[in-house]
């Protein structure tokens, strides 16, 4: 949609009350304990399972590959009822593209490649647009860009519409997620106009960050970002998708998210097509905490954080 920079302007966020209501989520029973193992595996079925590191081999990326398309133990999976599960997506650098399309042949896993120069998205504009042209044509399907942050920090939002939209075109079939990078955008008004320019630019997703900042995904971030969705959708018809990402890494804290999109935006949302994890660590945990649920050895302790 054109660029409204009535509403975008019109948009306030008070820091405290978005405190308030996401400090009560972790004792919420949305996400109910009865049903932990079936939330979990709900959730791995929403990572995006990523590596992200000046350090990554195509060794690397086939082990992640091999955990995307297996993530959870066969005799878990069994012992559940459950005959198939599989990661989100894998996220991985443009050079890590071609490997893990390999090692993913056939499985229906989608590729998702960061752009635009990330983390900083300070590399020239060309550079940029060719770096999305160059991933999608290497067989990425969802390209994970970083927005400018100085369009929000100086409220040019109309720099930072053109930027989303032009990143869009280059982005062709390939799904176009803007990560926000919030931890570096000062206050949750910017997060909040920022993600309605994003998705009045046509991003799929809005992301929170890329989890290289000192600050990422945070539950008052994502109240923000939720709720900019919400009245997205309710002004346009138009779903666009949400993905925190950056610091997740226990299953307890996956769950109070799961929480917060259930309440705020619906269960459609809970869905591959419309939620994301983005997360190198948090599988783990999850499998660890599925483990225990099969053999009962899920502790008291670990239940206390939904209620
Ligand atoms: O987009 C995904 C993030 O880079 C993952 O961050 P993480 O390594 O803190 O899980």
């Amino acid at each position: 949609m054109p660029l409204d920079l009535g509403w975008v302007r019109a948009l306030r966020v008070n820091r405290s009350a978005a405190e308030r209501r996401t400090s009560t989520l972790p004792g919420r029973r949305s996400v109910k304990n009865t049903h932990q193992a079936a939330w979990l595996l709900r959730a791995v079925s929403m990572i995006d399972l990523t590596t992200l590191a000046g350090d990554d081999t195509p060794g690397r990326v086939h082990r992640l590959c091999a955990k995307a398309r297996q993530p959870v133990r066969a005799d878990l999976l069994d012992a559940l009822g459950v005959a198939r599960l599989t990661t989100g997506a894998v996220c991985v650098y443009h050079e890590m593209i071609a490997p893990a399309l390999a090692a993913l042949q056939g499985t229906g896993i989608p590729v998702a490649a960061v752009s635009t120069g990330f983390p900083a998205g300070l590399s020239p504009f060309a550079t940029r647009l060719a770096e999305i042209e160059a991933s999608v044509a290497a067989g990425a399907q969802e390209i994970d860009i970083v927005i400018s942050r100085r369009h929000v920090l100086t409220g040019d939002w109309g720099a930072l519409y053109d930027e989303v939209a032009a990143f869009r075109a280059a982005c062709g079939p390939a799904h176009l997620k803007t990560i926000l990078a919030t931890g570096e955008l000062g206050t949750l008004t910017n997060v909040a106009r920022a993600s309605l320019v994003c998705m009045m630019a046509g991003a799929d997703f809005i992301k929170t960050s890329t989890g290289k900042e000192p600050v990422n995904a945070t539950l008052p971030v994502g109240l923000t970002m939720v709720r900019a969705i919400r009245a997205y959708h309710a002004a346009t018809g138009h779903r666009v998708g949400f993905k925190p990402a950056g610091g997740i890494s226990a299953a307890k804290d996956a769950l109070v998210w799961l929480a917060l999109i259930k309440e705020e935006l619906g269960d459609r949302w809970l869905a591959p097509d419309l939620f994301r994890f983005g997360a190198s660590s948090l599988l783990g945990d999850i499998e660890r905490q599925i483990e225990h649920h099969v053999t009962g050895a899920y502790s008291a302790a670990w239940r206390h954080p939904m209620g």
